[in-house]
């Protein structure tokens, strides 16, 4: 017996998932991680601009409260820092011991004030900053979905735009990471300079010592979040790689397949491979950040008894009053402790910033594919108008257009339309002319990737044609309210959603202007054929058509398909457009459907696509399509007396039946129970 999946997956072959090769960003976070430390210190104001700025759209008062109390809290520490010399230099003095405590009280009362100060403002700062965080996600997290739900189709054709966009989400939620970094990187900055301060206010030749004794251990901590960073940015495509072997190992949908082929040693060891090398890599990288603060601390500490040996002789020379020097170790331990929060907050203010310039910098590219004046070919053109940090500012209100409630679809002209997706060769749909009329239906045909798919989507406004006009009682969808004219269309697609909502929810958001009325519910389901189904699953309508959620069903593919065609019929559209909805069905449902379809005919317009050509004999006019042109059109009698290719197509088809009569005694017709 030949070897099984298993060992075919043995080392050296597949060794690497190939869907899993760099994307075009990467190289741009690769090289922002190689642009060395100095070029990270330069990028950091403007991404802290453009996390306060955000936050202070998002809640001005507790921003300002934040800031105030901020920067508050480190003029504080300054003063409490010369207070405590105070202090010490009246302990310190002649005399008896009571008298220095007397003469200590002011500075004494003075620092217990600052304490006082000091503590409440970091109770104000943690107070805002707590009502402040949930604001500025939502601020942030709501613009993305404003833009994310409004992009024209054709953005998601776009290369990486995907991509882009599940960065972007990630950004917005380093948004208050970035804003409370840069808070806290204010902080401690602001108790840096005022231990500077304090100290050039004793002694300036102090300034030097501490600068001496603090600067390795910064250069140290900034030089190891570099490393941290660079190893971060170097193992993208391997933690994409794990992310994906975890959801291919864990997952529900993969699982039957997992089995079936016998998956599981080669997905295993592609784990191994993957984290063999994530588990070295971040060995190295532990090596190296040891490395470097050991040898921070080792010549922070050397130079830190440098400045003591140094304070000790100027003492001892009567050069300052050993208040001062007293004063000078203080200083220097809150030095350390200020500098490791700025080295520290720095560190996350970058790591934070990237994230968030990959959400601000989604919102930038996005804006060119948002719905504008300037219509379908707005792309690549000026988007909305833009708010701070790139972030264009809503989702544009649609002009006063065509579109009131008296206006129904009579008429729908197809002028020399076609579509050229990107980077694909030719044209999808190539140069198509054609009319249809209140009350038709017609049916698209033609073989997989004639572009019947396309066409549909073109008519729906889904897409925009990139050559050619379609127009809708005489007039282009860039005259009619956008959303007035989707109101008037429903789409059943061949890619349905299946909505985590219950049943009923799943009919019901097919017209989600409308209350959502139980009778209105049923009688659509009764058309699409599930009405009775569903009233055996275990809650009826209420059940919940998610296996993730608590006492949620799935549902088999025909009877998602039954529910797809439900939410289709719910809306009473002018327009129905009906993409393969019967794949999945079992025949008496198809049945049932089809004369649901054929219905329709007379009283609204139904557009029919479909490979089982027995459902389109009956369409007022078939539209065959061949590479994207249209190559025949005409009812189903003069399409086969033209013998052409539509008439072949159908032949095949009805011989596959003929065939079978032929040799399967034919079984007895029983009652249509719809
Ligand atoms: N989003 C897309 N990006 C790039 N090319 C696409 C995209 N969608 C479809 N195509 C291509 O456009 C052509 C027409 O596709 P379309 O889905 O319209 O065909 P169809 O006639 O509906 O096919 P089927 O019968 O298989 O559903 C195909 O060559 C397809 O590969």
């Amino acid at each position: 017996m030949p070897s099984g999946p298993l060992e075919s997956a043995a080392p050296g072959r597949a060794s690497v998932l190939p869907e899993l090769r760099e994307m075009w960003w990467e190289t741009g976070v690769r090289a922002r991680a190689q642009a060395g430390l100095l070029a990270v210190l330069a990028e950091l104001p403007r991404l802290v601009i453009a996390a306060v700025s955000a936050s202070w759209r998002a809640d001005r008062t507790r921003t300002a409260v934040v800031a105030g109390t901020t920067v508050g809290a480190g003029v504080m520490s300054a003063f409490g820092l010369l207070a405590t010399q105070r202090v010490l230099v009246e302990l310190f003095a002649g005399g008896p011991t009571a008298d220095k405590v007397l003469a200590a009280l002011p500075a004494l009362v003075t620092l217990a004030a600052v304490t006082v100060l000091r503590a409440g403002m970091a109770a104000a700062m943690g107070y805002a900053e707590n009502g402040l965080t949930p604001k500025v996600d939502r601020e942030v997290e709501r613009r993305l979905f404003e833009v994310t739900t409004a992009v024209r189709l054709e953005a998601f054709d776009a290369d990486a735009f995907a991509d882009d966009m599940e960065r972007a989400a990630n950004g917005a939620d380093s948004t208050t990471g970035l804003v409370q970094a840069s808070m806290n990187l204010l902080a401690g900055l602001a108790g840096l300079l005022a231990v500077t301060v304090a100290v050039v206010v004793i002694h300036p030749l102090l300034l030097l010592a501490l600068l001496v004794a603090t600067l390795p251990n910064a250069w140290a901590a900034l030089r190891a979040g570099h490393l941290r960073y660079q190893t971060y940015a170097a193992g993208s495509v391997r933690r994409r790689r794990l992310w994906l072997l975890h959801r291919l190992m864990a997952e529900r949908d993969s699982a039957p397949e997992l089995r079936s082929y016998g998956l599981r040693a080669f997905l295993l060891d592609q784990y191994d491979r993957v984290m063999g090398v994530e588990t070295g890599i971040q060995l190295a990288l532990a090596r190296r950040v040891t490395t470097t603060t050991t040898v921070g601390a080792m010549i922070g500490g050397v130079a830190t008894a440098v400045v003591y040996v140094l304070l000790g002789l100027l003492l001892i020379g009567g050069q300052i009053p050993l208040a001062a020097a007293a004063t000078c170790v203080i200083a220097v331990q809150s030095a350390h402790r200020s500098l490791s929060v700025v080295t520290y907050q720095i560190d996350r203010v970058y790591t934070e910033g990237q994230h968030f310039g990959d959400y601000t910098g989604f919102m930038a590219r996005a804006a060119a594919y948002l719905p504008g004046p300037a219509g379908p070919t707005a792309a690549g053109g000026p988007g909305p108008a833009a708010g701070g940090a790139g972030l264009p500012a809503a989702v544009p209100p649609s002009p006063a257009r065509a579109g009131g409630t008296a206006d129904r679809l009579r008429e729908i002209v197809v002028e020399g339309v076609s579509l050229r997706y990107p980077d694909r060769d030719g044209p999808a749909v190539d140069g198509v002319s054609l009319t249809i009329r209140q009350g038709q239906t017609v049916a698209f045909v033609g073989e997989n990737g004639s572009g019947k798919s396309t066409l549909a989507a073109m008519i729906a406004t889904l897409r925009c044609p990139t050559g050619g006009t379609i127009r809708y009682n005489g007039r282009p969808a860039a005259e009619w309210d956008a959303d007035a004219l989707r109101a008037r269309i429903a789409v059943v697609t061949q890619e349905y959603h299946k909505w985590p909502f219950t049943a009923a929810t799943n009919i019901a958001i097919g017209d989600v202007g409308t209350e959502p009325r139980q009778d209105r519910i049923e009688a659509a389901a009764a058309r699409a054929v599930a009405h009775e189904m569903i009233r055996e699953l275990p809650h009826g309508y209420e059940t919940l058509l998610d296996r993730t959620f608590a006492g949620g069903q799935d549902l088999s593919g025909g009877q998602w398909q039954r529910i797809t065609a439900a939410r289709g019929f719910l809306r009473e559209a002018d327009l129905l457009i009906m993409d393969e909805p019967s794949s999945a069905l079992d025949p008496r449902a198809e049945d049932a459907l089809f004369q649901a379809i054929r219905d329709r005919r007379g009283r609204a317009t139904t557009i029919l696509i479909t490979h089982r050509l027995a459902n389109v004999r009956h369409a007022d006019r078939i539209y065959v399509l061949h590479h994207g042109r249209l190559v025949e059109a005409g009812a189903h009698d003069q399409l086969m007396a033209e013998d052409g290719r539509y008439a072949e197509l159908f032949t095949l088809q009805a011989a596959g039946y003929d065939s079978a009569r032929s040799t399967v005694a034919p079984a007895p017709r029983r009652a249509n129970s719809g």
